[in-house]
């Protein structure tokens, strides 16, 4: 059995991953694959008990290093528990965000670097890293015009930090995506949903069997 292709959605706040996690996965299933959505922070029971530590709560409860060191955690049971055994028995993992968003929000916004950023993945997933990574691109005053029709003015603990740390955390995938642009791919994520899927299937096009 051929294994499983694994593949993040990354993007700022609002930018509409979510949604397009899903509208892929049904487009990836309508192609006759297995599919399998999953998320961080969380995609496993433990990582989603991190989940609450790490976005609910004061702004100041974890340093920037502790918080580094909750999500690298998460993610090494996300990869555990669950991307990694379905990759085995052929499905195809889709994540709604993984290591591109600690070496963005983390690694470049909030200034611990991305070496150590990556650093703490190669000890708690091995550096294991998506088939392909697509970034999803949209002007600030759209993507938060999107966030707030869903949530009003609640975001949660680091979706409501200032805008200067959101604009170094676009800047960090921009970076990403110049580093590794085999693995990382930037989306224009304005237009509609259908057109947005559109352009990721297109990205996507040669894994697809
Ligand atoms: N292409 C689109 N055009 C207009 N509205 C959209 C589009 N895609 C998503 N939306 C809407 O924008 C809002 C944010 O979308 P979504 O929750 O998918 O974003 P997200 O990137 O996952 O956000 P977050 O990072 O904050 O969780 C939702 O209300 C969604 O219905
Ligand atoms: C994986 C990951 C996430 N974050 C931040 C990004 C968002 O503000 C929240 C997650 O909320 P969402 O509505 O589920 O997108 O967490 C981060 O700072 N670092 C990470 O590695």
């Amino acid at each position: 059995m051929a294994r499983g292709r694994f593949i993040s959605l990354e993007g700022g706040e609002g930018v509409g991953k979510s949604t397009q996690v899903a509208a892929l996965a049904a487009a990836l299933e309508g192609r006759g694959l297995k599919v399998l959505v999953s998320r961080e922070p969380g995609g496993s029971p433990g990582a989603e008990a991190i989940r609450k530590l790490l976005l609910e709560g004061e702004e100041g409860r974890w340093s920037p290093r502790a918080e580094a060191l909750l999500f690298a955690a998460a993610r090494a049971d996300h990869c555990e528990k669950t991307i990694q055994p379905a990759l085995a028995a052929g499905t195809w993992v889709l994540t709604d965000r993984f290591l591109d968003s600690s070496l963005a929000y983390q690694g470049e916004a909030a200034a611990l670097g991305i070496e150590a950023v990556r650093d703490l993945h190669r000890f708690g997933s091995l550096d294991f890293v998506p088939d392909r990574t697509l970034v999803l691109q949209l002007p600030e005053a759209e993507a938060g015009a999107r966030a707030r029709s869903r949530d009003g003015h609640a975001g949660d603990r680091i979706g409501s930090r200032p805008p200067s740390y959101h604009a170094a955390v676009d800047a960090g995938f921009r970076a990403m995506a110049a580093k590794e642009p085999n693995r990382v791919k930037l989306i224009d994520a304005s237009g509609n949903p259908a057109t947005v899927t559109a352009r990721l299937l297109y990205a996507l096009g040669d894994l697809l069997p």
